[in-house]
């Protein structure tokens, strides 16, 4: 079946089980719950379609809080399953499998099941599993299958513990970065120091690498005005992900990467690779920094942050500077109009104006930095806040689907 010939089968499949449950409701003179029901519906119990206002809420939420998914992908990464499938493209018996990686096979076919069921492996035949293109992401050379199993090794230790951190009373308040909830599993399993010891492993900048892709930030590469700038500061550049890609498409820009020491070998070697004429033709430079205790390099056109540390950039910054924060903004659930106006896209009713579950990568995010950092993602009237503490005014917000940027200036 081609792709499209296959959307048009999921199209229609999504359109007729939709139209049955809703002859149903109708036949016993029920309305049809939507996503804002609060009340259990009589039908609850029947009926069975794929979205959350037609599922029966005691799957949907019995489902939340039964999300193995992290676990069993931690083991398939962790035992390069991936890997060794590759070797089989028609697929591998579990009993060849699990002697290859030395788990028992009944428990290691739950776990490549419930993956397969996601659309994460395909089950070709009993018991025989084959790649597919969601599970090639798990192979130990993807950046990707490297963050993913950050997440689910370490970050999900976090979320493991979210309630008797938010009950104990030394955890409960504080916003302090060694109270998040993943420091502290991680502590009481033996790591040393904070999130910043945590991070020199070198799985982190792997896992940054991967990051721009999850989260769309090359998109800034068509929505950001490049040519009206020749000079750009990347602050906090890790090994220069998002750097990288603009300094290619557009020949004129000078890129300073600015990043701790230790992390900066790592850059220039990525560079080396990714971008040798970068370096040949002196566009970039690497300049070491510690952001929270001085000023990157002054007069840049441009400085780039995935991070909040707008003081110590402002102080840097010239009246024709721009400061681009880019990131998640968080918006509410509910309408709000004046986000219209700052160009925040809204979803047209009946959709859930911030996506709903389609943009819960963001929501998720937020999460994590709660995990990782006992922090948060900001809201714009958060960052508008923050910018105006620094000297600093927002000028344009660029949304960019899944993220945003924010560009500011002095005020
Ligand atoms: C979340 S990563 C962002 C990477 C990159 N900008 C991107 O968007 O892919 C944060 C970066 O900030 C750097 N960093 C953390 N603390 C720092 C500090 N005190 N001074 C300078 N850089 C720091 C880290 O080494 C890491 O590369």
């Amino acid at each position: 079946m081609s792709g499209e010939a296959e959307l048009e089968a999921l199209l229609e499949i999504v359109n007729s089980s939709a139209r049955l449950a809703i002859t149903e409701y109708k036949k016993h003179g029920n309305n049809i719950p939507t996503i804002h029901s609060t009340e259990f519906h009589p039908l609850d119990l029947a009926t069975n379609t794929l979205c959350a206002s037609l599922a029966p809420p005691q799957h949907t939420v019995v489902n939340f809080a039964q999300c193995h998914d992290w676990a069993c992908t931690s083991a398939a990464i962790r035992e390069g399953i991936a890997d060794i499938l590759e070797k089989y493209p028609s697929g591998l018996h579990i009993r060849e499998l699990s002697q290859t990686v030395g788990l028992e096979k009944g428990k290691l076919a739950q776990i490549l099941r419930i993956l397969a069921s996601k659309g994460c492996l395909i089950e070709v035949d009993t018991d025989v599993f084959a790649n597919n293109r969601l599970s090639l992401i798990m192979k130990s050379s993807n950046d990707c299958g490297c963050l993913t199993c950050l997440h689910a090794q370490d970050v999900s230790q976090g979320a493991s513990v979210l309630y008797e951190i938010l009950t104990e009373s030394e955890y409960a308040m504080p916003y302090e970065p060694d109270k998040a909830p993943m420091i502290y599993v991680l502590k009481q399993k033996g790591l040393k120091g904070s999130f910043f010891d945590w991070m020199k492993a070198d799985n982190y900048h792997r896992a940054m690498i991967a990051l721009g892709p999850v989260m769309g930030s090359l998109s800034i590469l068509h929505h950001y005005p490049w040519n009206d700038v020749a000079t750009v500061c990347d602050v906090g550049a890790s090994v220069g992900s998002v750097s990288i890609p603009p300094l290619k498409a557009h020949p004129r820009l000078k890129i300073t990467d600015q990043d701790l020491p230790e992390v900066l070998e790592a850059a220039r070697n990525v560079w080396e690779k990714e971008a040798p004429e970068a370096l040949r033709e002196k566009r970039v430079e690497f300049l070491a920094l510690h952001f929270f205790k001085e000023a990157p390099i002054p007069g840049k056109d441009v400085y780039y942050v995935a991070a909040v540390i707008l003081c110590n950039i402002s102080k840097a910054m010239e009246p024709h500077s721009r400061l681009l924060i880019h990131g998640y903004v968080i918006t509410g659930a509910n309408r709000r109009p004046e986000e219209e106006q700052l160009r925040i896209d809204i979803a047209p009713e009946p959709m859930l104006p911030n996506f709903g579950a389609g943009s819960s990568r963001k929501y998720r995010q937020d999460l994590n930095m709660w995990m990782l950092h006992n922090a948060k993602e900001r809201t714009v009237d958060d960052q508008i806040a923050l910018a105006s503490a620094a000297g600093l005014r927002l000028a344009k917000v660029y949304d960019l689907a899944e993220t945003a940027v924010l560009e500011l200036r002095l005020a």
